[in-house]
């Protein structure tokens, strides 16, 4: 989870290759209409963002279903589209990935050909909701190299594994 350009999708690939999951690209499952209002420089609304939570959620238990880990990528900003994305799969943890909005405005400009314009990180900044203590999961800063911030992922995807019961 994060806003725009903490590099949910980088991450997220690297850290299912690590730990042989599968990896799935929540901005794949938008409704065609979320991606165009996006591309157009309009944030979504709660409105918006339930389908494709509730797709990005239903892809999570087939996943369970089947037997098979995942790493999910999910923007995930408030805390009750995590309660939604939990609704349906028990074991469901979060890395909410963190850097100064400076850093990911400056990759953002840099990245090409992704629908998601500089000028909607305002909005995710302003409707982001922090992980809660309470809620399982890490926050990780990703400000370093990509390779340090995988490791650090990995290192908090370890601890929660132990943490769990199930595990
Ligand atoms: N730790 C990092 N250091 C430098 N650049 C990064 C890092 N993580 C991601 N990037 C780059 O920043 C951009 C946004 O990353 P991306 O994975 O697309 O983020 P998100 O999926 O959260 O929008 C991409 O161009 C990516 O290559
Ligand atoms: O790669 C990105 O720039 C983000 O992943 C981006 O696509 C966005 O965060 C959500 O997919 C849109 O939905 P939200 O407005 O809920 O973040």
């Amino acid at each position: 989870m994060g806003v725009s350009a903490t590099g949910k999708s980088s991450v997220a690939r690297r850290l299912a290759e690590l730990h042989e999951c599968d990896f799935i690209e929540g901005d794949d499952l938008h409704p065609r209409a979320n991606v165009a209002k996006m591309e157009a420089g309009d944030p979504l609304t709660d409105e918006d963002r339930w389908p494709w939570l509730a797709r990005v959620a239903q892809t999570m238990r087939e996943q369970a279903d089947a037997g098979r880990s995942s790493v999910v990528t999910c923007s995930a900003l408030k805390r009750a589209y995590r309660d939604r994305l939990r609704e349906d799969v028990a074991d469901v943890w979060f890395l909410h990935l963190h850097a100064p909005a400076a850093v990911l405005e400056d990759r953002m400009s840099r990245r090409t050909r992704h629908f998601m314009p500089v000028s909607l990180l305002a909005s995710q900044l302003a409707t982001l909701e922090p992980l809660a203590p309470a809620e399982h999961g890490r926050v990780v800063d990703v400000t370093p190299p990509l390779d340090d911030v995988v490791a650090a992922a990995s290192r908090a995807l370890a601890e929660l594994l132990n943490e769990s019961p199930g595990a």
